[in-house]
């Protein structure tokens, strides 16, 4: 059964010195997908170009098995997105704010609204464009779910915040997602958020896709081992991410698939004395060198 809430096919867009896709992508209803990726890797372009706030070159995104572009402002009262959407409106009071964003919604829920403003301590009488940076992404968090949407698309919601406002918003998102029917991309440079929310990870690299995987799948495959020695014809293996001769009797070994490797050690009366596994950071950085490498 195809339970995809998103569908992402060919999708396109160029800037004079940016490119991004092609890109093809799929949202499963119940799972939340951290979208990963360097300082200009396109992942706010992505966001805009699902909201349909930015104009495709090419491609089609399809929502709830409709295309974005025949039934927008349908579509969008089930999503929720965070993303620098209320810039214009920095002269309004938060409260002035949300009596524009609710009117949008016909489900918006004013209890859930009074909850979510005392829980981040929200001053709704503040200007927007007067408000300090965590505090504009706490308005941006709860103004995105209090119509109670199917799908969240958050661009960076934790940035700027303070350590309980985080916890907090982590805590918001495990919630959100436990009755199963909902789901996130958010795209973070927080690991903790990763671990904790996100089902699957896709890591954008120059307006690419370089990888995409389940979070425990790519945690049980990656590790590192220590070796007393690797034979020549191992040094190349398929699977061996990184070597790091320790000393004569310890090399430091790499593997995205230690199942693979482990094997072909043994084959070879090889005894592997220790292994740990990797942290996802550990794990994305080694996936975005070896993309640096394969360019060299
Ligand atoms: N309106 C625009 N006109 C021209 N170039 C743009 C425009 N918007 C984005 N870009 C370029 O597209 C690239 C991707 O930007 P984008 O904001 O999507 O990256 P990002 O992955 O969200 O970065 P960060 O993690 O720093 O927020 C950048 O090189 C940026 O300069």
């Amino acid at each position: 059964m195809n339970t995809s809430v998103l569908e992402v096919e060919g999708l396109e867009k160029k800037f004079k010195h940016f490119k991004l896709g092609p890109l093809n992508f799929t949202l499963e209803k119940g799972t939340a997908v951290a979208l990963l990726g360097g300082n200009g890797s396109g992942k706010s372009t992505f966001f805009r170009l699902l909201m349909n706030i930015l104009q495709k070159e090419a491609g089609t995104i399809t929502v709830f098995g409709e295309k974005m572009i025949e039934n927008e402002a349908e579509l969008k009262r089930r999503i929720g997105y965070t993303g620098d959407l209320f810039d214009p409106f920095s002269s309004h009071k938060v409260k002035e704010l949300v009596k524009l964003v609710s009117r949008w919604y016909p489900n918006w829920d004013h209890d859930r609204y009074s909850h979510f403003i005392n829980r981040y301590n929200i001053n709704e009488n503040e200007k927007y464009g007067k408000c300090s940076k965590g505090t504009k992404k706490k308005i941006e968090f709860v103004f995105s779910i209090c119509h109670n949407p199917d799908i969240l698309l958050l661009d960076e919601p934790s940035a700027n915040l303070d350590i309980v406002s985080q916890r907090k918003l982590k805590d918001d998102l495990i919630h959100y997602m436990e009755d199963g029917e909902k789901s996130i991309i958010l795209a973070t440079h927080n690991m903790d958020d990763v671990r904790q929310i996100c089902d699957y990870i896709t890591i954008l690299e120059k307006g690419k896709i370089l990888h995409s995987f389940e979070k425990d799948e790519i945690h049980d495959k990656w590790a590192r081992l220590w070796v007393t020695e690797l034979p020549n014809e191992l040094k190349n293996h398929p699977h061996i991410v990184s070597v790091n001769t320790i000393n004569s009797t310890s090399i430091e070994v790499v593997t995205n698939h230690f199942l693979s490797l482990e094997s072909d050690l043994t084959r070879n009366e090889i005894s592997v004395h220790h292994m740990d596994r990797l942290t996802l950071e550990e794990i994305v950085e080694y996936i975005l060198e070896k993309e640096q490498w394969s360019k060299e």
